[in-house]
């Protein structure tokens, strides 16, 4: 649906965006992150073709961006950073015109704007002139002219700015269900909105691509975290195990009240390879038919906000954050 390559832009002497490659298919929402100036915004502005690049290729369904931008840009929503909605407007003028822009007409125009007015709840404020709505409501009202003729492509820079948490909630939903036929770029710097709804980052630092990896893959540690009566002394039990690195006992967490057995805490480092799941129901096996109790059993999942502290500080590579992490 969306490739992009080797995409570069400089300011004057400044280098923005570096060479940066990748593709996104259709019904994947994939994060752009990265520190203030990394060049997320320079990014999405060459990818909804307001801005050309110095160098490299954007591709949308197979046609070339430089070529068809006309064409494209009607078939791309774009929620940039600073809504350029105009004050002056009201709701329902401002929506009538981004429907021109996107090339809607008839009784699809109005269908259209019916619709994305429904999808983002604005229907009370349509002769509000936009000046006089509060931040998240002119946020809805970006999302509605972004959503219009159900692009192809949809970018997004923020989009949860000023919602309260309802909103938020709706809001994910709304891109979740756009997201079922179109390709979505989602930029923020909220890792809660990341880990709800993307399924794959991209991690962009001094203007080029550090990370281009599946959330799940990044998320996943190789360490299993157990909760049991066994002591350390037995605890060999475990590290004979097929695909069992290594046992480490953790502080231990308090045994629940009322029930006086000692609970162990460790931390069961696994073969990258192994099969987490099978290797849990062996784990769990072997404890019981030993007459240990056990508590928990999970494997761990590493905090994204944590990852991307390491990756957006150090020169590291996906494979070393992964290391280090
Ligand atoms: N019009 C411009 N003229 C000169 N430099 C610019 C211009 N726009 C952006 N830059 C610079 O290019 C770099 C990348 O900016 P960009 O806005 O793409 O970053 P960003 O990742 O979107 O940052 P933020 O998270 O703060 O929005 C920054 O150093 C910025 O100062």
């Amino acid at each position: 649906m969306l490739e992009v390559s080797q995409l570069s832009r400089r300011y004057g002497e400044y280098l923005a965006v570096d060479s940066v490659s990748f593709s996104i298919s259709k019904g994947e929402i994939v994060g752009l992150l990265g520190h203030n100036g990394a060049g997320k915004t320079t990014i999405m502005k060459m990818l909804s073709g307001f801005l050309e690049p110095d160098h490299g290729k954007v591709m949308v369904d197979g046609l070339d961006l430089a070529q068809h931008t006309k064409k494209i840009q009607h078939s791309l929503g774009y929620l940039p950073e600073n809504l350029p909605v105009y004050p002056e407007m009201t709701v329902a003028d401002y929506l009538d015109y981004a429907a021109d822009l996107k090339g809607l007409a008839g009784n699809h125009k109005r269908e259209e704007i019916k619709r994305v007015i429904g999808a983002t709840d604005i229907g009370a404020k349509l002769n509000a002139t936009i000046a006089t709505l509060s931040r998240g409501f002119k946020q809805r009202v970006g999302v509605a002219q972004a959503i219009l003729g159900r692009p192809k492509v949809l970018i997004l820079d923020e989009p949860s700015n000023g919602l309260d948490p309802e909103q938020t909630l709706q809001m994910r939903a709304l891109i979740r269900e756009i997201a079922r036929d179109a390709t979505v770029i989602l930029s923020t710097h909220i890792m809660q909105e990341v880990e709800a709804l993307c399924s794959r980052v991209l991690l962009v630092r001094s203007g080029q691509l550090a990370v281009d990896a599946k959330l799940s893959e990044l998320c996943q540690s190789n360490r299993i975290l157990l909760d049991t009566s066994l002591p350390s002394a037995d605890k060999e039990l475990l590290a004979q195990l097929t695909d069992v690195l290594s046992v480490e006992l953790l502080p231990s967490s308090t045994p629940s009240a009322g029930d006086p057995s000692p609970c162990f805490r460790y931390a069961i480092a696994i073969a990258p390879e192994a099969n987490q799941r099978a290797l849990c129901a062996r784990i769990a096996k072997k404890l019981v038919n030993a007459n240990h109790q056990l508590w928990q059993l999970t494997p761990e999942q590493r905090d994204l906000e944590t990852l991307f502290k390491a990756a957006n500080t150090r020169q590291q590579s996906v494979q070393e954050v992964n290391r280090a992490a």
